[in-house]
């Protein structure tokens, strides 16, 4: 479980985030959204330990935690199977050993014929999945994900964010996902927490109760809509000029 209590960041002299109190239990999805600057990132990182809390308490028990960005970051002289076996080598498994869980791994995110392919021979969506994959290598029981389809076109988004469904739905792998989209919140939280102001506060957080099979396009925007017009959400959508649903 993932636990901020009262949580307060200050850097240099900027106060960042203040009072923030968010949970992520184990298996659970939450969508953090909010308008730019908000310090949502700051959040993730505060998660991750990349940040420490000036205020407050993070304490952070899941086993394994990683994170995936908007862009993959994969090596670019690296084919995929070694992209995604990356972490498994830093871990000092052998080599055999690694290539046969990453190409495992490689399956499971779609991408079993293209073992020997190097990035920049993947469309944008297919190296999203071998970051995801890269991120599963090790086991991580915890994903941090940061806006990591912002730079994806809609069908490979939808494909991308079908992959995240499967790692919460089949695998129980629990995220804490940045999203600047309330319908990609929608589709893919247990919980969806929005932070606004400066310094970022959470200023809302509902659960998603709906089962994740009957989350369609036409309940994903309804339900939007409903969200949006509670006052304190559609101000901080407000500011926010590449929100898709405003
Ligand atoms: N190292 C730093 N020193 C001082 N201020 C910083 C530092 N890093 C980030 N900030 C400031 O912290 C605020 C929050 O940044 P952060 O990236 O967490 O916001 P965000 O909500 O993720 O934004 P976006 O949605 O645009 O990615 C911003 O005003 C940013 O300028």
């Amino acid at each position: 479980m993932l636990k901020l209590e009262r949580v307060g960041l200050e850097l240099g002299s900027n106060t960042i985030l203040t009072d923030v109190d968010l949970t992520v239990p184990p298996g659970e999805s939450v969508c953090l959204v909010g308008p730019s600057g908000c310090g949502k990132t700051s959040l993730l990182r505060l998660a991750s330990g990349a940040l420490e809390a000036s205020a407050g308490h993070v304490v952070n028990g899941f086993s394994s935690t990683t994170a995936v960005f908007q862009e993959p970051r994969l090596l670019p002289w690296q084919r995929m199977l070694d992209n995604i076996a990356l972490g498994l080598k830093a871990r000092g498994m052998k080599r055999r050993e690694r290539l046969h869980r990453a190409s495992q791994l490689a399956d499971q995110v779609g991408l079993g014929d293209f073992h020997d392919h190097f990035p920049h021979e993947l469309s944008g969506g297919m190296q999203q999945r071998v970051a995801l994959a890269r991120a599963l290598a090790v086991g991580a029981d915890f994903l941090l994900l940061d806006e990591p389809f912002g730079a994806l076109d809609v069908g490979l988004r939808s494909e991308a964010q079908d992959l995240v469904e499967r790692l919460v739905v089949d695998q129980g792998i629990a995220t804490l996902m940045v999203t600047h989209d309330l319908t990609e919140a929608l589709r893919l939280a247990h919980r969806i927490v929005v932070i606004s102001g400066s310094p970022g506060r959470v200023v809302f957080e509902q659960a998603v109760t709906t089962p994740f099979a009957q989350r369609s396009h036409a309940w994903l925007y309804e339900e939007a809509g409903r969200l949006l017009r509670q006052p304190v959400v559609s101000e901080s959508f407000l500011f926010h000029p590449d929100s898709e649903v405003v």
